[in-house]
């Protein structure tokens, strides 16, 4: 998967054609067939009242005025205004149901997105920023919502609409009837050329706005760091630039979305001039009553309304056609890792891992991981130091299968990794990463987040276990202190501790410690340490640690660099070696 950064355009989504697009689209609005009914019902009331309309004026011109018949006119005015406040009220009804069909269809949508990038691996979350997910999620989303919504109230009536105006013109007067549709051709092949240069910049403008997305999502996250380095003025210039180009591609989108109207503007206009030349015309020659002619001068309105509003739809399906193709995109993305065909449960797991000829790059030109092998026994605690870079952290993602290998074997309790469910053996595994994410809620909530059916006495137990309980019990409210957005009202170590009895909380078989102790003062990593000493005590562990006086009681040492396990054995054995252990242990406590 290519990078995408900030600031970068996301690729074309490749289209399977906007057709196929669309007719994905409203499969969701199948689910609905009751209601669309409904309101098909409703609009089909509504153009046939609009239909009747000018035919009450041409009766009360033609029929009613030319014979003085005065009460014959009071009972078709109380018609015509019982059928108008029917239709007021129809349209009310129409517009309620179909805002709620629209909405349900979007919630679906956005569900599933959310479902299906919740499976995605990390790769899929490597390769783009986070703001650029969120604007497909929220922004995308969002711009369907005209579509869905109108393709029901506006494609089928309006189509019906035309097809009934058209008929009742060419059987009143087929030849005014063509005076007034004479400018239709003319109007399909500008469509035509319009779309084709919109659908390109309205692409170009959704990847503008995700643009902007994801660098605002990226600097309020990093707001702390931008205030501290007084950076403001530099991240202003790049919102300037971020907001000129996403202002530029909407200018240019909305230009050709102008033309749409000013297009059936004109062919509307050719079209009346011509009814009324062609109509004045037959009057004095033919025997066209002036009721008729006016009535078609109302119908040219009721032809071209209906146009304007498919054209205007058409117009809001390539305005937005863009934003189902990114949401396709990403519902079509296949989770990197998944669940092979029939694999079972790893069962209850011991803690013997096994890696076998390990080779494992990112990208495919550049390995992180070559030849690495190893045995570790149930129980074992294994440390692995090395300078940064070194795939260490990488080492214990591919026990999580976060990344699936390109050569050689994991095998956990004679099981490859790659034939059990990933569930079945994420469950057993406690992973502490150097960042640890804390989510707004409680401070229970979080602790829980380990295990959700965990009592209340397992997560004061795990905090307890991890000393995490003495400054929760100093908090406001305890276990039920609301926490701010990544636990931002606590001290990084006050945060380390509480991920610590999340992780703690899991009772987890294999424990992933990522620098995990890295910044809690010394009293607390000895507390700390005492804590996850116990509760280590038969469960196979993995510590990164720098600061090497962590993991002085670790079984064995793995010295990681350049791809492989370049030292391994007992910190007193490595020491001995006098090797690359042993280097950075004096480079560490030499200024001691
Ligand atoms: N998601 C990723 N995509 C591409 N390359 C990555 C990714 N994560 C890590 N790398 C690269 O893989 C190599 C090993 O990274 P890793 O995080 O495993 O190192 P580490 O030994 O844990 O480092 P540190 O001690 O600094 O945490 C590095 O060169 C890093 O740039």
């Amino acid at each position: 998967m290519s990078i995408n950064a900030t600031r970068d355009d996301e690729a074309s989504v490749s289209s399977k054609g906007k057709l196929a697009t669309l007719l994905r689209l409203f499969k969701y609005l199948l689910v609905y067939k009751k209601e669309i009914a409904i309101v098909l019902f409703i609009m089909g009331c509504i153009v046939a009242i609009t239909l009747i309309n000018p035919l009450i004026i041409e009766r009360a011109i033609d029929v009613h005025i030319a014979n003085k018949d005065m009460n014959g006119l009071i009972k078709l005015g109380v018609f015509a205004v019982i059928m108008n406040i029917i239709f007021v009220c129809m349209v009310k009804l129409r517009i309620y149901i179909m805002s709620r069909i629209s909405n349900n269809v979007l919630l679906t949508i956005r569900q599933e997105l959310y479902e299906h990038i919740q499976k995605l691996s990390f790769s899929f979350f490597d390769s783009r920023p986070t703001g650029k997910i969120l604007a497909r999620i929220i922004g995308d989303v969002n711009s369907l919502k005209d579509v869905l919504s109108n393709s029901v109230t506006t494609l089928i009536p309006d189509f019906i609409s035309i097809c009934g105006v058209v008929t009742i013109m060419l059987v009143k007067n087929y030849k005014l009837a063509l005076a007034s549709l004479i400018s239709l051709p003319l109007l399909i092949i500008a469509m035509w050329f319009i779309q084709v240069y919109s659908h390109v910049r309205w692409q170009i403008h959704r990847k503008k706005s995700s643009n902007l997305n994801a660098f605002i999502h990226e600097d309020l996250s990093g707001m702390r760091i931008i205030q501290s380095f007084t950076a403001e003025k530099e991240t202003e210039e790049d919102f300037d630039q971020l907001l000129k180009e996403h202002r530029g591609s909407f200018i240019d989108a909305i230009l050709l979305n102008d033309a749409f109207g000013s297009a059936i503007d004109i062919c509307w206009g050719l079209g009346t001039v011509c009814l009324y030349y062609v109509g004045v015309k037959m009057i004095g020659r033919e025997s066209v009553p002036i009721g008729t002619l006016l009535a078609f001068g109302s119908y040219i309105s009721m032809f071209w309304r209906p146009i304007m509003n498919l054209s205007n739809f058409y117009n809001q399906l390539v305005t937005n056609i863009s934003g189902a193709e990114r949401i396709f995109e990403i519902l079509d993305t296949k989770p990197d890792i998944s669940d092979k065909e029939k694999v079972t449960d790893i069962p209850e797991i011991k803690g013997d891992i096994v890696f076998s000829h390990v080779s494992f790059a990112y990208d495919k030109d550049t390995k992180v991981l070559n030849d690495v092998n190893f045995h570790i026994k149930p129980g074992e605690t294994i440390a692995l130091v090395g300078p940064t870079g070194a795939g260490k952290t990488t080492i214990v993602n591919l026990i999580s299968r976060f990344y699936d290998i390109q050569e050689g074997d994991i095998i956990i309790d004679g099981y490859n990794v790659k034939d059990v469910t990933i569930e079945s053996l994420r469950m057993q595994m406690g992973v502490m990463t150097q960042d640890n994410f804390l989510f707004s809620g409680t401070v229970k909530d979080n602790i829980r987040y380990g295990k959700l059916d965990a009592t209340d006495e397992e997560v004061i137990a795990a905090a307890k276990a991890v000393h995490a309980h003495e400054f929760i019990m100093k908090l406001e409210k305890g276990y039920e202190t609301e926490l701010k957005e990544r636990g931002s009202g606590l001290s990084i170590g006050q945060r380390q501790l509480l991920a610590f009895a999340r992780t703690m909380v899991s009772m987890p078989k294999i424990l992933i410690l990522d620098e995990a102790t890295s910044s809690i003062d010394t009293h607390t990593e000895i507390l700390v340490q005492q804590g996850i000493e116990a509760l280590l005590k038969g469960r196979t562990s993995f510590v990164i640690a720098h600061r090497l006086s962590t993991i002085q009681k670790a079984d064995r040492i793995f010295v990681i660099d350049d791809g492989g396990i370049k030292e391994e054995g007992s910190a007193l054995e490595l020491l001995e070696k006098k090797g690359m252990y042993y280097e950075l242990y004096m480079a560490q406590f030499k200024n001691i």
